[in-house]
């Protein structure tokens, strides 16, 4: 990217510096100037993270989740850290101004060391980060991560990350039954090695209350981002049948790169 996201306080305007290539919007068929510019929608805990990290190894692409960029500010204790930490501990989004110069910051620094593409997680979340993002570069795809929302609240429940190694698991044992002819989903705990079970941290906003909270919020201001997708013909659907080793391959035939990861493993 030529340039980067820059917020311009006075007029709210975005410059976003970026060669636009058109690229197919269902699969992979990178222009030879960039790699993809991917965007991951889904309700907190639906394992956006897990999966757009995993497509960034694959292809060689930068995962740049939002909620990490927050909680680096957090542990930065800056000038945001408090009236981030207030934020976040009530399960609301971070101003729209705040995210996008975090985003932007982030950009540049990816820039300066050469980054391609991006997965983006997290973001866009409001209509106004849509617009954004939309008048300043183009987005290939948009996979919109689904699960059942009794599964969304267990999983977040759940959710633990090693405070050592950073590395993220789940101690949660879902077992939802299929019902109305929608099939039933069950996922193993992902736990962690030994070296990392002492050390297992749960974050602030993963308590029933706030996760209930954020799963509104999303449903009130991310879900209108779904539409805005769908009718730019960008939006890939995707409902996670279970856990990692069902869903992994099926999310690769979807995004047809199944072939495409097993040449990656071959020439490795
Ligand atoms: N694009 C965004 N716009 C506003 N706030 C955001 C955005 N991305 C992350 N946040 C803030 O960071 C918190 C954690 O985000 P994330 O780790 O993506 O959580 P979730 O599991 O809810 O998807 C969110 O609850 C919100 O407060």
């Amino acid at each position: 990217m030529a340039r980067v996201l820059r917020v311009a306080r006075s007029s709210s305007l975005f410059s976003f510096g970026s060669r636009s290539y058109s690229a197919e919007a269902s699969h992979v068929d990178v222009t030879k100037e960039r790699n993809v510019q991917w965007v991951f929608l889904g309700c907190p805990g639906v394992g956006k993270g897990t999966y757009a990290s995993r497509l960034s190894s694959l292809l060689g692409v930068p995962h740049i989740a939002t909620g990490d960029l927050v909680r680096d500010a957090l542990a930065s204790s800056g000038p945001l850290s408090q009236q981030l930490s207030e934020i976040v501990n009530q399960g609301k989004l971070v101003s729209d101004e705040i995210i996008v110069n975090l985003l932007s910051n982030r950009l540049e620094a990816g820039e300066a060391k050469g980054e391609s593409g991006f997965i983006l997680d997290g973001f866009p979340r409001t209509m106004r980060q849509a617009e954004i993002l939309g008048d300043v570069t183009n987005i290939d795809l948009v996979v919109n991560l689904k699960l059942p929302e009794e599964v969304l609240v267990d999983k977040c429940l759940g959710r633990r990350t090693c405070n050592q190694c950073g590395k993220g698991f789940n101690i949660a044992h879902i077992n939802l039954k299929g019902e109305n002819g929608k099939p039933g989903i069950s996922m193993d705990p992902l736990l962690p090695p030994p070296q990392c079970m002492s050390k297992l941290i749960t974050r602030a906003d993963d308590t029933e209350e706030v996760v209930k909270a954020r799963l509104r919020i999303y449903n009130e201001t991310s879900q209108p981002l779904e539409e805005y997708y769908r009718s730019k013909g960008k939006l890939m659907e995707f409902d996670l049948p279970g856990g990692i080793p069902e869903s992994w391959p099926r999310l690769l035939e979807a995004l047809r790169l199944d072939d495409y990861e097993e040449k990656q493993s071959a020439a490795a």
